[in-house]
């Protein structure tokens, strides 16, 4: 963000998330591919990988939005609030979730809108990346910059949110895959054969 910006955030704000996202990859290729989770679940990491194995376009949410803002996402949480940040993500998930024939990272809350959960639900396939509460606390540990463990405990903060958001996740998925311990390019692997046996049993 620039200095400009953090000075005036209301002019920041409003002038700075009109641009266009990059990456908006070409139609077609088969129903898109979701991945949701909690933070730290690896949809960002294992979506990359995954993408490339199928041969798909790969679009991260929060990279989508942090790009078209100009800002990062805890920037945009500082200005806006959480309620701003989930404005932009479901008008966002709106448009990305109608592109056929790519991997989308959604962000960590992006269940939690009932709207956003229909647009998953009824315009791809929707993984879902598991992983213990403890798992996810270790993956996300070192990372300042999620704004929602920015408290005194972000490992019962972690498990606070495990606990709201789980039966959303398992609301909107088509899939459930643990990713626990497993290496990430097994976890690739496996989740590949997944999609194919899914696509085989349509
Ligand atoms: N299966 C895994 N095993 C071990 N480490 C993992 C695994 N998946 C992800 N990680 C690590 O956890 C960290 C967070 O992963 P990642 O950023 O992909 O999560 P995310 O689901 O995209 O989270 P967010 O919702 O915050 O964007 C990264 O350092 C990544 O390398
Ligand atoms: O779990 C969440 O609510 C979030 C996860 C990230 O992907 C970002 O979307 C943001 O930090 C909020
Ligand atoms: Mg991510």
């Amino acid at each position: 963000m620039n200095d400009s910006l953090r000075a005036n955030p209301a002019v920041a704000v409003d002038v700075s998330c009109h641009g266009q996202a990059p990456d908006a990859p070409a139609a077609g290729g088969g129903r898109p591919i979701f991945l949701v989770g909690m933070m730290g679940a690896g949809k960002t990491t294992i979506g990359r990988h995954l993408a490339k194995a199928l041969n798909r376009e790969f679009v991260d949410l929060d990279l989508a939005l942090e790009s078209r803002c100009g800002v990062p996402v805890a920037v945009i949480f500082e200005i806006e609030g959480e309620e701003g940040f989930r404005r932009r993500e479901s008008q966002l998930l709106d448009q990305y979730s109608q592109q056929q024939g790519i991997v989308l990272a959604t962000g960590g809350g992006a269940v939690l809108a009932e709207q956003n959960r229909g647009m998953l639900k009824e315009r791809g396939v929707v993984v879902y990346l598991r992983a213990t509460s403890e798992e996810l606390y270790q993956r996300v540990a070192r990372d300042r910059q999620r704004p929602l463990l920015q408290t005194d405990d972000p490992r019962a903060r972690v498990a606070q949110l495990l606990a709201q958001r789980e039966p959303l996740y398992e609301e909107v998925a088509t899939l459930a895959f643990d990713t626990g311990s497993t290496p990430i390019s097994q976890a690739v692997q496996d989740l590949v054969a997944l999609l194919e046996q899914h696509e085989h049993a349509r």
